[in-house]
């Protein structure tokens, strides 16, 4: 029986139009004003000291900095220092109630009967820890962090490596096969799967052709019974 969830973010609780018209648009907006204002702050600037260090520059000036993010940003990168910044920025849309995200109904519903059933919830996102409990907390059906025990990031590793679910099954101290993990993406889904953990794909349109996962298109449909 499944003990744990796992939820990824961006087109499994939300839709992904609301994470790239929304969120992604917002951050680019503001991302150079915003490195350029706090570059002196010291959580900043060890940020962007790590975006040298990927670019393999370390003597990178601001605004080669600032154009790398950008690139990042229009290449959808799933990079660490990108996404803790993208969280400041977002932090700010959300609490001036620029925006607050979406939840699919279904989504909001489901965690909190699973929630209601002692079953633990976790997410594990390429957006920052910060940039999720925003997300969770400011979101169109309100707050739903209470809802959770738990959050990962890239910090862990990337999505499609096996080696961050061996870290989450570790953290949540269960058997890998009571964890479930949700995602869109079926790579994610495999790299779960090769860990042990169950998996389940939530397809928001048309069918993924490419995946032997179970594929639902709402969370009710989600079974919490392991697959043998
Ligand atoms: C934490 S909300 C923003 C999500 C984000 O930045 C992103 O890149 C989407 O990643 P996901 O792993 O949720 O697909
Ligand atoms: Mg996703």
């Amino acid at each position: 029986m499944i003990k744990a969830i796992v939820t990824d973010i961006e087109g499994t609780t939300s839709d992904i139009r609301f994470v790239h018209q929304v969120l992604f648009p917002y951050a680019r907006e503001r991302i150079a004003d915003f490195v350029r204002a706090t570059a002196q702050d010291a959580e900043v600037m060890v940020l962007l000291n790590d975006v040298r260090t990927e670019m393999d520059q370390p003597k990178a000036s601001l605004d080669e900095v600032i154009a790398e993010l950008l690139r990042w940003i229009d290449e959808d990168r799933k990079a660490t220092p990108l996404k803790a910044l993208q969280g400041m920025i977002w932090r700010h849309g959300y609490v001036n109630g620029d925006f607050k995200s979406h939840l699919y109904e279904d989504a909001v519903n489901g965690l909190q009967a699973w929630h209601q059933a002692g079953i633990r919830l976790y997410v594990y996102s390429s957006g920052s820890v910060a940039a999720q409990k925003l997300l969770f907390g400011y979101s169109e059906a309100g707050d739903l962090t209470p809802l959770f025990s738990g959050y990962f990031d890239t910090k862990i590793g990337a999505k499609r490596e096996v080696a961050a679910y061996q870290t989450i099954v570790r953290e949540l101290a269960l058997p890998a096969e009571q964890i479930l993990f949700l995602s869109d993406i079926h790579q994610e889904l495999d790299a779960a799967e090769a860990a042990g953990i169950q998996t389940c794909q939530l397809i928001r349109g048309e069918p993924d052709p490419d995946s032997h996962h179970r594929q639902v298109s709402r969370f009710d449909d989600i079974s919490l019974t392991a697959k043998e």
